[in-house]
């Protein structure tokens, strides 16, 4: 997969390098290219906002310059192989299954607004040649899109072949089953008076996977029970109900 991101602040991106994601660059698992959107500026102030039409606070990005980034950076745009994502508070929640559904991407091209978002007909100009997601990471709002693509290529590149050391890892991951993830523990077995639950060190495989489960619904039912009204009909045994 090969990332591109389009930015007027390229080095908030330089934790792409970083640590799983460096090494899955190292690696030659994906590729990730940062363009500095100044770069397709012409003028002596490197202009890339203006004043929002119909009034109003706050200043809007210039299609023209994004225009000429996105050609570039993207290329021919017929049959492109590119998806266009512009994080936006006004976007679609992006969520686990989103995050997988990308993984099939051969291209990913992130475009990061700042002040108050990027003019319209970008978004409209690409939509009509390739698919776009205007995609939020949650209901608040970030002063740029650049940490909301350090969030979303995190969560899609984890989820690609050979990034994670064990790939029962993003298998089992909160929301994988549609449920959040139960506790997890580890050595000492006595923490400030706090134990580990017996039955994990019981060795007993099938009693283990039940009081994972049951947590999981547990907690689920307390921190998320829109997650437990969205579940399929069959996705509860007799068990799970009885939680
Ligand atoms: N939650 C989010 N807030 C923002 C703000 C800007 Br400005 C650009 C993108 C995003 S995503």
């Amino acid at each position: 997969m090969r990332i591109d991101v389009v930015t007027i602040f390229p080095s908030y991106l330089a934790p792409l390098r970083e640590a799983l994601l460096g090494r899955a660059i190292d690696r030659g698992l994906i590729e990730v290219a940062v363009h500095d959107l100044r770069d397709w500026t012409h003028d002596v102030h490197q202009a890339v906002d203006d004043s929002p039409y119909g009034g109003g606070p706050g200043m809007v990005m210039k299609p023209q310059v994004w225009g000429e980034a996105l050609d570039s950076v993207i290329g021919p745009v017929i049959d492109s192989p590119a998806r266009l994502v512009v994080p936006t508070p006004a976007g679609r929640p992006f969520t686990q299954q989103l995050a997988h559904e990308w993984t099939s991407a051969e291209r990913l091209v992130f475009a990061c607004g700042r002040y108050e978002g990027i003019d319209q007909r970008v978004v409209d100009h690409y939509a009509q040649r390739m698919p776009v997601d205007e995609v939020s990471i949650g209901d608040y709002v970030l002063v740029g899109g650049e940490v909301a693509v350090l969030v979303m290529v995190e969560a899609v590149v984890r989820l690609l072949p050979g990034v994670l050391g064990n790939p029962r890892s993003a298998a089992e991951d909160s929301f994988s089953d549609g449920l959040l993830e139960g506790p997890a523990y580890t050595r000492p077995e006595v923490w400030r008076d706090l134990p580990v639950p017996p039955v994990l060190r019981s060795g007993d495989h099938a009693a283990v996977d039940r009081w994972r489960r049951d947590r999981a619904l547990e907690r689920t039912a307390r921190l998320r029970p829109d997650l437990l009204a969205a579940l399929p009909p069959d996705a509860l045994d007799e068990a799970d109900r009885a939680v």
